[in-house]
């Protein structure tokens, strides 16, 4: 198919908070500097549901959402050469132009006095912001029934058999890697494991507070696990929840509704004047700024991981941040992605952490409502499914 459009099902999100609908659409073929591939797994993430809620400022509609996925490389674009047609790969909703732009790079974030200082990828992020690919301004998307276009998501749209990316948002993984597993490290885990090592660098021996355990709660607590931190301590309002995180390497359990005072000073009071790090793994600012004020005075560091909605603002006395304490966030766990996604496929086929204990459920590609019912109610970590 090669250089022609194809006609695919894809879960189109019609509108904001409406359920998708699993219709017929065309898929065009891969322009200059694009790639087409056909998705074989795809795994809901919490921002998925975050966008269809109407709570994602970025949000358009009608689009295809999903960015934690793996799959094949169909056909490639005028100009590609990081990739070709039979690669397997992982879609990077945070893109990196290295290394195929490493000479003449017009990227703002990675050439210059930028360069290695943050995983955020300049090339290609006001199109996949706005839904549309760099070459024409316009989605590769549209409607079979009546041509409508139909926006991309996050630069990645796997929701859908084929897509279009970005070459920037192409990694190459090697072809003996469980497509089905894998496609997990296109976001939460590569995301919680990331905050860990390359945004915090938790360090041997720290104290850590992880609030909300989901996913990405959870790939922080392996990430410190892995870092020998000393002491894990896993916060949520769920105590279903404080078992698995005891499996992940958590060594407490804290639930904020059995206190009657701040959170915050309950755990200051535990580690005897706060942690040393602390991840924010929920998207709710309250629990932000009770994660900053849980740290050490002089040196503690949080980090904040979840997604807020539009309007939302974090908080906190200055004072906090005067005395020492460190407000960070993280992108994509600071991993710069098509270099490192390949090298965790590598870590994970190694052993050195979980990936396979996060998917409790598996579903057919056309009951991804019920997937997304499942997120709703907390009822899963990851649902993986087929397409
Ligand atoms: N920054 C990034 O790169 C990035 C990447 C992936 C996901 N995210 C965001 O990270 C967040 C977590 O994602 P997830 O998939 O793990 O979500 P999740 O919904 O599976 O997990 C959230 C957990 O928080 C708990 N919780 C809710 N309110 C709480 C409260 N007030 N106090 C304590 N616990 C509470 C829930 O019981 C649940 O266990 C989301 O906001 C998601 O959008 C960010
Ligand atoms: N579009 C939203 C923000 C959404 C957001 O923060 N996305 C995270 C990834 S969540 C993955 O599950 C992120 O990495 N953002 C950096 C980026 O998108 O460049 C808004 O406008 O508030
Ligand atoms: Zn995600
Ligand atoms: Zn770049």
């Amino acid at each position: 198919m090669t250089g022609q459009p194809i006609t695919c099902k894809a879960a189109v999100a019609m509108g904001a908070k409406e359920p998708l609908q699993v219709v017929d659409v065309v898929v065009g073929p891969p322009q200059k500097g694009e790639v087409r591939i056909k998705i074989t797994h795809t795994a809901l993430c919490h921002t998925d549901e975050f966008t269809l809620s109407g709570d994602d400022p970025e949000g358009l509609f009608p689009c295809i959402l999903g960015h934690e996925a793996a799959g094949i490389v169909e056909s490639v674009g005028e100009g590609v050469t990081t990739c070709k047609p039979g690669d397997h790969v992982i879609p990077c909703y945070q893109a990196e132009c290295f290394p195929s732009d490493r000479e003449k790079n017009t990227c703002p974030t990675c050439r210059g006095y930028s360069l290695g200082k943050t995983n955020l990828c300049g090339k290609v992020r006001a199109f996949t912001g706005k839904g549309i690919m760099r070459a024409d301004g316009k989605p590769r998307f549209t409607l079979k029934a009546d041509g409508t276009p139909i926006y991309h998501f996050m630069g990645t749209s796997t929701f859908a058999e084929y897509t279009v990316l970005h070459e920037e948002s192409v990694a190459v993984v090697r072809n003996d890697a469980p497509l089905d597993k894998v496609c997990l490290l296109g976001c939460g885990v590569s995301t919680g494991l990331g905050a860990v090592w390359n945004t915090a660098k938790v360090e041997e021996g720290a104290s850590v507070a992880v609030f909300g355990l989901g996913t990405v709660g959870l790939a922080v607590i392996d990430g410190a696990r892995a870092a020998k931190a000393s002491r894990i301590i896993a916060v949520d309002l769920d105590e279903s929840k404080f078992e698995r995180a005891r499996a992940f390497g958590a060594t407490e359990f804290v639930n904020p509704a059995k206190h009657d005072r701040p959170i915050q000073q309950v755990l200051v009071e535990m580690t005897n004047g706060g942690v040393d790090y602390s991840f924010e793994c929920i998207g709710n600012v309250k629990v932000m700024r009770a994660a900053l004020e849980c740290c050490a005075k002089g040196w503690g560091v949080s980090t904040i991981i979840g997604v807020a909605g539009a309007g939302q603002e974090i908080a906190t006395r200055p004072f906090q941040l005067v005395t020492g304490r460190v407000w960070k966030g993280t992108a994509f766990g600071g991993f710069q992605s098509r270099s490192m996604v390949p090298k965790l496929v590598d870590r994970y086929l190694n052993g050195e952490f979980k990936v396979d204990e996060y998917i409790t459920h598996t579903l057919a590609f056309d009951h991804i409502n019920e997937a997304f019912d499942l997120l709703r109610k907390g009822q899963c970590l990851r649902c993986v499914m087929t397409l």
